[in-house]
């Protein structure tokens, strides 16, 4: 696959891409997790890429979002969908929910979005999410007990490279290897030539070794699990609390990831324990056992009387100072009986077996000497015995756990990949839930789309081919007000061609234009939309203008004519919402030019609002019959406005100043308010 065809991936991150195993997989299926694993590639990035790879599969030029108003809505829905996604990999997996402009990729999505709406975000899946993050592969692992060695140069290379976690050494010949083998518990060597070699020590001659690392550094795989322990379990809890599968026995994961602690160390075999204590306590033991020793020997010397007859004196004077045969003689059994303690202490102690229990016997012995001391090669002797002994068992321990989590794997990964994609879908489901969403329904044709329309009833395109673009919204409420959402009133518009908005002050026109841009942009990016019902066109682009903060100086003023130049060019299917463009400039020529414009775009298949306070004099200045719907205020209530927020089609709203007027002429007998009245 040529990665540079992707909108926005360029050499360096088409090279980062080659690097990931299966690339394209990921790419087809949007899957951010495992781009973010190609080398330099941040999560943000790895959305952009997927969003491009998702436009490229469905052959989408995008560009709905066709001015800055636009994509800050776009932008809001996604703040909102992220806010209740609980990781972080949820809240980028978002990202790649973009507006689609073609069907097959809106109905992609809305495919995953029904099912995503029957899952229910409860407080424990929420807990138990918040623990789920993408797995870790852990790196800077150092295995020091095992080497491997090899004589040639290019194989040393491929060693370093394929088995950071072992030291490699480059060996002349076995007598190298022998000499290895007396500083690690295990020398592998990746020459054939030494196969059916006498060596002392555990000497391996594996030639395959490095075409399976993970044979030898099962150490690899444990680090793994280890360090991922805590999502692991967090995904297992997560399918728990949820109705999702697990892909694997979640009893036997917990079983195995019990048997490796944090640092990948086998935990939990008595033996291994037992071998470990004591090696790490054998010092220790030594010591008391000595002391052991010669309290039992000081306490039967102070109480013995020693009769030396004259003899042994004669011959203990001319000897010098030996008293050893004198102990030996005098005190035989109480220093055998010493010995024995010393050596049951160390056998209890350390909880000796078999072999080094008689290795132990011959740390004390010899001839009696008070006070008793230790003989140093036979702790060593008793050392590497303990120490060879714990390295078998922990290797092998670890190979065979290794083993088990190896088969886990795949499934571990699947395990926590749902787990993540859960959050995605359980975000969607609390933005439907919060904000009373239902799924849209799509009519028209304002797109072309070489394909077939789909039969499913989602964005049926068959329907109504000859009809303008526009939309139904019934029982909208814009979820970005600056009112409570359960405060917020429900509204009913529907527009289908080009149409003016009229109302009174604050009645919640450009409200209703955020509420009509949110919902075309959501229901393209194939979520539900906040309405009762929502039937739309399926857009080619939104070009959302807000209101200007004030009159344009000349260049301002231009370059926005020029824009909407540009607009009135463009191509059909475009849906135009535009709030009160009059600001711009004097309103005597604010009304012709935007009859100018509505001029134009009604010779279009193209939908536009324009909200203006100008709509009686731009619809006389406008050659066509231009439609005016209006927010009306119902009355007015303690000097407050009552506004009913659904527009009335075909009608042109009265302006507030009038409503006064006319408040005032009805409260007052005087002639002035009757004649202000008739002004308007
Ligand atoms: N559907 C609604 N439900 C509840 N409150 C609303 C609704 N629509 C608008 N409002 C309230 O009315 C206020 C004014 O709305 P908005 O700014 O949309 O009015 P406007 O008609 O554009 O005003 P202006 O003519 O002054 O530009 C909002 O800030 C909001 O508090």
């Amino acid at each position: 696959m040529a990665f540079e065809s992707i909108p926005g991936v360029g050499e360096k991150t088409a090279n980062a891409l080659a690097e990931l195993d299966d690339p394209e997989t990921a790419l087809q299926q949007g899957d951010v997790l495992t781009l973010m694993d190609a080398p330099g590639i941040s999560e943000g990035r790895a959305a952009a890429i997927a969003r491009g790879a998702i436009r490229q599969r469905h052959d989408d030029p995008g560009g709905l979002l066709a001015t800055d108003q636009a994509r800050d809505l776009y932008d809001s829905i996604l703040k909102l969908l992220q806010e209740r996604a609980v990781t972080t990999y949820a809240k980028k997996r978002l990202e790649t929910l973009y507006p689609a402009t073609k069907e097959s990729r809106i109905e992609e999505v809305r495919a995953t979005v029904e099912d995503a709406l029957q899952r229910e975000p409860t407080p424990e899946l929420r807990e138990a999410l918040a623990d789920v993050a993408p797995l870790e592969s852990p790196s800077g692992l150092r295995v020091r007990e095992r080497c491997l060695a090899t004589t040639d140069a290019e194989r040393y290379a491929a060693a370093r490279e394929a088995v950071p976690e072992l030291s490699a050494e480059v060996v002349d010949d076995g007598h190298d290897i022998e000499e290895l083998a007396r500083s690690y518990s295990t020398v592998i060597v990746l020459d054939e030539a030494f196969a059916g070699g006498d060596f002392s020590g555990d000497v391996r001659v594996l030639p395959d070794a490095l075409e399976s690392p993970a044979d030898v550094v099962p150490e690899r795989l444990l680090a793994f699990f280890a360090e991922n322990r805590g999502t692991l379990l967090a995904a297992g809890r997560v399918h728990e609390a949820s109705e999702l599968e697990p892909p694997l026995d979640l009893d036997a994961l917990t079983e195995s990831l019990s048997r490796v602690d944090e640092d990948g160390t086998i935990v939990g075999d008595e033996e291994l324990e037992r071998l470990a204590t004591a090696v790490d306590d054998l010092d220790a033991a030594v010591g008391t056992a000595e002391s052991v020793a010669n309290d039992h020997l000081r306490d039967a010397i102070k109480e013995r009387d020693v009769t030396i007859e004259g003899q042994d004196f004669l011959s203990l004077v001319e000897q010098g100072a030996r008293v050893d045969s004198l102990l030996a003689r005098e005190l035989d059994d109480a220093f055998d009986a010493a010995l024995q303690k010393a050596h049951d202490h160390l056998v209890d102690s350390l909880d000796l077996t078999g072999h080094e229990a008689e290795l132990a016997d011959h740390i004390f012995g010899g001839e009696p000497t008070f006070p008793v001391s230790r003989r140093d090669d036979a702790v060593s002797r008793l050392n590497t015995e303990l120490t060879t002994a714990r390295d078998r068992r922990s290797a092998e321990l670890k190979a065979d756990l290794a083993d088990e989590l190896a088969a886990h794997k795949p499934a571990a990964e699947e395990l926590v990949r749902n787990a993540l994609e859960l959050d995605v879908e359980l975000a969607i489901a609390a933005f439907a839930r919060d904000f009373d969403c239902t799924m849209p329904e799509f009519v028209g044709n304002a797109v072309d789309d070489d394909e077939a329309a789909g039969d499913d009833g989602g964005t049926d395109d068959t329907d109504d081919a000859a009809s303008r673009p526009g939309f139904t919204i019934e029982g909208g409420r814009s979820p970005l007000l600056d009112v409570d959402f359960a405060a917020v009133e429900p509204v009913d518009y529907s527009v289908e061609g080009v149409t003016l908005l009229s109302g009174v002050n604050s009645g919640g026109k450009t409200s209703l234009l955020d509420l009509v841009g949110l919902i075309v942009i959501a229901a393209q990016m194939g979520l539900p939309v906040p309405a009762d019902h929502a039937q739309l066109s399926r857009f080619s682009e939104l070009h959302y203008y807000a209101k200007s903060q004030g009159t344009l100086d000349a260049g301002a003023f231009e370059s926005t004519l020029q824009d909407f130049g540009d607009l009135v060019a463009g191509a059909d299917g475009r849906l135009v919402l535009v709030d009160e463009l009059e600001s711009i400039t004097e309103p005597g020529a604010s009304a012709k030019l935007i009859a100018g414009i509505l001029e134009a775009l009604d010779r279009q298949q193209t939908a536009a609002v324009f909200v203006s306070h100008l709509a009686r004099e731009i619809r006389e200045a406008a050659a066509i019959d231009v439609a005016v719907d209006g927010i009306e205020a119902v009355g007015l209530v303690d000097g407050e406005l009552e506004v009913n927020r659904s527009p009335v089609k075909d009608q042109l709203a009265r302006s507030t100043p009038e409503l006064i007027v006319e408040k005032l002429a009805d409260d007052d007998d005087g002639e002035f308010y009757e004649s202000l009245l008739e002004k308007f």
